[in-house]
């Protein structure tokens, strides 16, 4: 049996832009999903998923293609909540050449789904660690990486970025533009979240900006406008200017409210933060609903995201150092 753990992120800028080649900077932050993986001799997969908003349940399928998990809940809603981890064994079977054996696969996460902190990287990353390590394989992150973003875009019909899933293998700051995926120095940074208790899909969403950006030029222009917020931010980030990294993150969410991805809740605590005196804030991930990340050294926006009107939570968060972890 073997158990990795891989951590979420926040955007501090470039989600959305990034599908199209401009340069983005996650962040990883200290939520992460565990995945257990043991191997079955009767070649099927076994997932056991007590964290997907389905009310938890358990299935059971061949893990051959087109075979379709027998339990009673609509198709899409299975299919939505299934694909990724089909894809991190596919994965695994393509490495190792072993595609005979099943897993037990386990997936436990603190990451909410859906909601902009990278909750499917984290799983993917995750279960391709673990399931690679049981047959006896041990990949270098950057590995996991690659082929965790092949199933993220295999998933998202072909519209991904590297950018979650190395931040998630990699841990820390890093930046992406194109497949050219690095990490940088980053101060520490005073990260604030704030949840409205909703998700997002990040397949739709992406669909909705690229026909945006397909219908007007300016969609277009917006896209790439973000990347030189983006291109400001590094060097605000590398000077550890939080005032400048703030004023760029508010514009930055500006322009993805342009773009369709922010909604009522998520517009509402970026205020709520702003108005207690954060340095900036925005969405976070594909948006639609889910969370924002707003920079604050003081107490001040956590309080006050917590009286906000469709905050459901707010926490601080902390800088993951560490990606993918290996704990047995
Ligand atoms: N705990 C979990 N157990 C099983 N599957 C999960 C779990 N967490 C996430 N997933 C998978 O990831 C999907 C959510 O991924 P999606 O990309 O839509 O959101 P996200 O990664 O949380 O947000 P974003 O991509 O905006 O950062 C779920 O539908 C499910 O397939
Ligand atoms: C919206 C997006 O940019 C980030 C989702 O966390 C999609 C992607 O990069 O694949
Ligand atoms: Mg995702």
């Amino acid at each position: 049996m073997t158990v990795s753990s891989a951590p979420g992120k926040v955007y501090l800028f470039g989600e959305h832009a990034v599908v199209y080649g401009e340069p983005a900077v996650p962040c990883a932050i200290e939520v992460r999903a565990q995945v257990t993986a043991e191997q079955r001799t009767d070649g099927k997969l076994r997932v056991h998923a007590d964290d997907l908003s389905l009310d938890g349940f358990t299935v059971e399928y061949d893990g051959t293609a087109g075979e379709h998990p027998h339990v009673d809940a609509p198709e899409s809603l299975l299919m939505a909540a299934t694909q990724y981890v089909d894809g991190a064994i596919e994965q695994v079977y393509d490495v190792t050449d072993e595609d005979d054996i099943g897993f037990d696969v386990t997936i436990e996460s603190d990451i909410p789904l859906g909601a902009g902190l990278g909750s499917s990287a984290a799983v993917v990353v995750s279960a391709i660690d673990a399931a690679t390590r049981e047959l006896g394989v041990t990949l270098e992150p950057d590995e996991i990486a690659e082929r965790a973003y092949r199933t993220e875009h295999a998933v998202q019909d072909g519209q991904a970025s590297r950018a979650d899933t190395f931040c998630s293998a990699t841990g820390g700051a890093v930046r992406v533009e194109g497949d050219d995926c690095r990490a940088i120095d980053a101060p520490d940074l005073p990260l604030v979240i704030g949840f409205d208790g909703g998700a997002g899909d990040t397949g739709e969403l992406v669909s909705g900006v690229r026909d945006l950006r397909e219908e007007y030029d300016f969609a277009a222009d917006t896209v790439e406008t973000i990347g030189d917020i983006v291109r400001n931010g590094e060097d605000a980030l590398a000077a550890g200017d939080l005032e400048e990294l703030g004023r760029l993150m508010n514009f930055n969410h500006g322009l993805l409210s342009a773009l369709g991805v922010s909604s009522r809740s998520l517009d509402s605590m970026v205020w709520g933060a702003r108005d207690a005196g954060a340095h900036g804030a925005k969405l976070t991930g594909a948006g639609g609903g889910g969370c924002i990340v707003a920079l604050d050294p003081t107490p001040e926006t956590e309080t006050a995201l917590s009286f906000t009107p469709g905050c459901e939570d707010a926490f601080r968060a902390e800088l993951a150092e560490t990606g993918v972890k290996r704990l047995e």
